[in-house]
Formats: C-alpha cells, structure tokens, sequence
C-alpha cells in the first residue's frame, strides 16, 4: 500500500512478432496526486506501449503497477474495465468522437455508460465541463462541426465526466496549432493544480514537457530519466 496515483514497479513487456523483443526493460517511477507529468522519447523508444500498460488497456507484462493504491496485476478483465471506468479518462491524438453526435452527447456517454447518476445530473456536469473548457456555447453542434481545437476540448471534457483521479493523454496536443496546445496545456494544469487530478501526457512538444512538473524521458525501452 502507498500513497502514489501511481507505482511502477519494474515494469518489463515483450514483442513476440515479428521477433522476440523487449519494448519496456525494467521500468519504475512513482507519480503523486495531482502531479503534471510528461513522458517524452524518441519515436519508437516505447512510450505508447508503456501507456497502454499503464492505462490497464496492456496486461500482458511483467511488474506491478498500482494506481491509488490498488495493484492491478490479477484482476479480471471486466473488474479491469470497471476501474478504468472509474479512475482514468483518456485524451487521445485524434480525438475520436462519434461525428454524428452533439459535443453534449459525447461528453454524457461514458457516464452513461457508467449509469450511477440520473441522466438530468449527468447533463448538467456535461454542461459544466463544457463551460470549465470554455465551449459550452458549442455543446448542441454536432462535433463533426467543430474546429480540431473545439474536438479535442470536447474530447477532454468526455475525459472528466467520470471525475478520473488519472487523466492519460497520447500525444493530447500532437493534432493542434500552438494557440489550442497552449489552451489545452493550461487546462491539464488547471485541473491538476485545482482538482488535484494527476495527468500523464505522451508528447513530442519539448515546450510542452518544459513546462509540466516534471518530465520522465523512455530511451530504447529504459527510463533514461
Ligand atoms: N503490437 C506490436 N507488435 C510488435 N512490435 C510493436 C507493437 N507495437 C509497437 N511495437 C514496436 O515497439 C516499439 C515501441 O513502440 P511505441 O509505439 O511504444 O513507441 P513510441 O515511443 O510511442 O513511438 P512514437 O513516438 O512514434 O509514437 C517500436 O519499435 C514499435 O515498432
């Protein structure tokens, strides 16, 4: 038991295809609540497959991992698909919202998915996690009708709804212009810093990783630092 958002504990993982290869080689690091993390690395160093094991996605690993202090190793998949429910929101490169949808609806599925509140609830901090990032005026358009900025700020708020202690990005800002990396950045901050959610973010954005509170840097499968 720890007090971490996040323990990795000598976290190794290997290819079987086309050869055997070891992606991940022996990595630890521990993350506190409400820490802004970025993890950088040269393309191919293993950052997306250390993601997909954190994020409980991967099970397929050697090592531990614990987010708030529960070990995820041995647990079923569906008990896997209900703690990421409930703990992680993901924010993706492309943000993979259903075009056909309003920004509203899109950020309303998870947790009605999740079907714990009244659907009049779940609208209402929909609507107010639009507001926190600023496109709530937006909320009744469908979300193929939004800039690349307004998705992925919708895609963030569909993120938040569960209220995740862990918010993972893959490369959150890789599709965007400065001006909405900047908004995006400042929202990651924001909620770490007022909501005390962690947020671990893959980016290539060396002013991006500047600018987190601390950056761990994946060479060739190692942590390098
Ligand atoms: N399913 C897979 N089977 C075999 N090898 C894989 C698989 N997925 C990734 N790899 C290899 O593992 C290594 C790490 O890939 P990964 O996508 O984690 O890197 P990355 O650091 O995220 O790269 P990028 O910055 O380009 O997204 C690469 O050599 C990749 O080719």
């Amino acid at each position: 038991m720890n007090n971490y958002a996040l323990s990795v504990q000598h976290i190794s993982k290997f290819f079987y295809e086309p050869k055997k290869f070891q992606v991940l080689k022996d990595i630890s690091f521990d993350v506190k609540q409400g820490e802004f993390l970025a993890l950088i690395g040269k393309s191919g160093s293993g950052k997306s497959t250390l993601l997909y094991v954190l994020s409980t996605m991967d099970t397929d690993y050697d090592g531990s991992i614990s987010i708030n202090g529960t070990m995820l190793k041995g647990k079923s998949q569906n008990d896997l698909a209900a703690f990421r429910n409930r703990n992680i929101g993901f924010v993706f490169q492309f943000h993979y919202l259903l075009p056909e949808f309003s920004a509203l609806d899109n950020v309303m599925l998870p947790a009605l998915k999740l079907k714990q509140k009244p659907d009049e609830q779940i609208r209402e901090e929909a609507l107010e996690n639009l507001n926190l990032l600023g496109i709530k005026d937006q909320a009744f358009k469908l979300a193929s009708k939004l800039s690349g900025g307004q998705q992925q700020r919708v895609a963030i708020a569909r993120a938040l709804i569960n209220e995740p202690a862990i918010i993972m990005g893959d490369e959150p800002t890789g599709n965007l212009d400065s001006e909405n990396t900047k908004i995006v950045f400042d929202i990651f901050r924001q909620l770490a810093r007022d909501r005390g959610q962690t947020i671990i973010a893959v980016t290539h954005d060396d002013d991006f990783a500047d600018n987190c509170d601390r950056v761990i840097e994946l060479a060739d499968g190692k942590l390098y630092r």
